[in-house]
């Protein structure tokens, strides 16, 4: 199996670029797993607390988990992956059956902040799109899918989102192999990014 992460920031383009990588893919060949599956279990909390919490920090995010999901499916086991809801901040009670696949890409703004899940990835590459670029993706697409306002998109972004992306995510950029240039479109970039992984697999 090979293991690809992706990180970058929020609204980056990460789970697009994603999708275009592995596009061509066969289905069954390959998986994805999103770093938002693994924010943390908080059930003992208020809606209205849930809300206040910092989602872009590494303590936010169940690592252990997800290291031990990574693991397991290196080892050719099927995983039960958590299912979250933006809306509700909160992990559901639903799961999904993930089995091992040739190729898994692992995306997600903090991925690359975890030395041991760094470890695990074969790839690293991290999607670079300049901040006022990713603040109006963010707010376009949280109002659209995630059940926001702009609002809140806002203070958010002055609270948490841009202190923590500079404090811990892009600071990550210098793991990586490859960085993606997002501010358009790349085509040539993900078909790099495709070339490496059928050249690793070949
Ligand atoms: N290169 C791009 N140019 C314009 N819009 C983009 C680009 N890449 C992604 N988007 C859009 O920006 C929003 C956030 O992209 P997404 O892939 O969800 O980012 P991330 O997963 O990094 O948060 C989506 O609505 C997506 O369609
Ligand atoms: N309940 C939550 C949990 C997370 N977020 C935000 O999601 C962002 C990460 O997801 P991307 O798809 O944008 O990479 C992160 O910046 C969190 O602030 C949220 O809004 N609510």
């Amino acid at each position: 199996m090979l293991i690809i992460g992706i990180g970058g920031g929020t609204g980056s383009g990460k789970t697009t670029v994603v999708e275009q990588i592995i596009s061509h893919f066969p289905d069954g060949e390959v998986a994805v797993i999103s770093q938002d599956s693994y924010y943390k279990d908080l059930s003992h909390l208020t809606k209205e607390e849930r809300t206040k919490v910092n989602f872009d920090h590494p303590n936010a995010i169940d690592f252990p988990l997800l290291c031990d999901h990574l693991r397991e499916l290196r080892a050719g086991r099927s995983v039960l992956q958590p299912v979250y809801s933006f809306v509700e901040h909160n992990r559901t009670n639903e799961t999904v059956l993930t089995s091992p696949t040739q190729v898994l890409v692992v995306e997600g703004i903090l991925i690359l902040t975890d030395a041991q899940i760094r470890e695990l990835f074969d790839i690293k590459a991290f999607v670079h799109a300049d901040s006022d670029e990713r603040l109006i993706r963010r707010l376009k697409r949280d109002i659209a899918e995630r059940g926001r306002d702009l609002q809140e998109v806002l203070n958010r972004y002055q609270t948490t989102l841009k202190p923590m992306h500079q404090q811990f995510i892009e600071p990550t950029k210098e793991f990586a192999d490859i960085i993606i240039p997002n501010n358009k479109y790349n085509t040539v970039a993900v078909d790099i990014v495709r070339s490496i992984i059928n050249e690793r697999l070949s």
